[in-house]
């Protein structure tokens, strides 16, 4: 496995790879690799004849400064599950090789980023699109590979691959999960032991939401209900719980037709802010 960590010798090396029968699979991370990185790595393998994963913890999406500096850094670890995996390279650039320059460029995202994500992290999507952007153009890949766990964030990345022409197939994939329904992420090595044994209510909470829907509680009724729900259950600060659509990540006033009805949820537990989403 190849380990890069400057982007022209990156760009240098995969380009020398450059043939007609050469699949180019791409998944981006910020590292502090788990099971779920591992699924978009290994369907990335099985797909494509060539597989890069970047780790790169972008400074200029967070806009908590704290949330930045305790992410979690384990590339040694991260190398070897890479590995294993069957990844063929591995980009791990510091931030000062991937931005001599703050950028100065804006991406605005309308919509979609006015709400959730958008709404509760300002700044975010615009550093989101701008690092896999750049991250785009330095590998140019047949296909890349995004998890279903950031909803919010396929829909942004599908719009700068409309937007900006570039011809990649964008892969999503489904969220994979603790046994006990925790979405897997990063951030859970965070939670203390007593508060990893609470995090669970999100995926309970979503399920709740679903099955009401879908015996005939209206909308508006069921957000009140896990809005009460998570009141009760104090040690959660609930950020915003949303019923809305799939792909525009809108509001929505009625359960919609194939598939594009997501309940999202994001809440901060002992100082550990986790978001997930159920689609159906
Ligand atoms: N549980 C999961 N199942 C499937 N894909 C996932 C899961 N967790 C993360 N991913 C995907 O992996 C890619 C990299 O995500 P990232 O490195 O931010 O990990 P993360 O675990 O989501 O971390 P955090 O949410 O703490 O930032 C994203 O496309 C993300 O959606
Ligand atoms: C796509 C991404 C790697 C861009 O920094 C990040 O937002 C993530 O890990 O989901
Ligand atoms: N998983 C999305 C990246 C972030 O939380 O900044």
């Amino acid at each position: 496995m190849h380990i890069f960590t400057s982007p022209e010798s990156l760009y240098n090396h995969l380009r020398s790879l450059a043939t007609a029968d050469l699949h180019l699979g791409f998944v981006p991370t910020m590292g502090a690799l788990h099971e779920g990185h591992l699924a978009l790595v290994r369907q990335s393998v099985d797909e494509n004849t060539y597989t890069v994963c970047s780790i790169f913890v972008n400074p200029i999406q967070f806009n908590n400064p704290d949330d930045l500096q305790r992410y979690p850094r384990t590339l040694e670890a991260d190398c070897a599950m890479l590995e294993a995996a069957g990844c063929d390279c591995v980009f791990a650039p510091s931030a000062e090789e991937m931005y001599a320059a703050t950028p100065v460029l804006k991406l605005d995202f309308g919509d979609l980023e006015r709400v959730m994500e958008g709404a509760f992290r300002p700044g975010h999507f615009n550093g989101v699109g701008l690092v896999v952007g750049r991250l785009f153009n330095l590998v140019q890949p047949q296909r890349a590979y995004f998890g279903q766990k950031d909803l919010q964030q396929v829909a942004v990345v599908r719009r700068l691959i409309q937007d900006l022409g570039f011809p990649i197939e964008l892969v999503s994939c489904p969220t994979i999960r603790e046994l006990d329904g925790l979405a897997l992420s990063s951030r859970n090595r965070r939670l203390s032991l007593e508060y990893r044994a609470m995090a669970p209510f999100i995926f309970q909470m979503l399920n709740e939401a679903k099955a009401k829907l879908q015996s005939g509680a209206s909308i508006d009724d069921v957000r009140a209900f896990v809005k009460e729900e998570f009141l009760t259950h104090p040690e959660f600060l609930l950020e915003y719980f949303e019923v809305a659509h799939a792909t525009t990540l809108q509001p929505i006033e009625a359960l919609q037709p194939d598939g594009q009805t997501a309940l999202c949820v994001a809440a901060n537990l002992g100082g550990v802010r986790l978001i997930d989403n159920l689609v159906f």
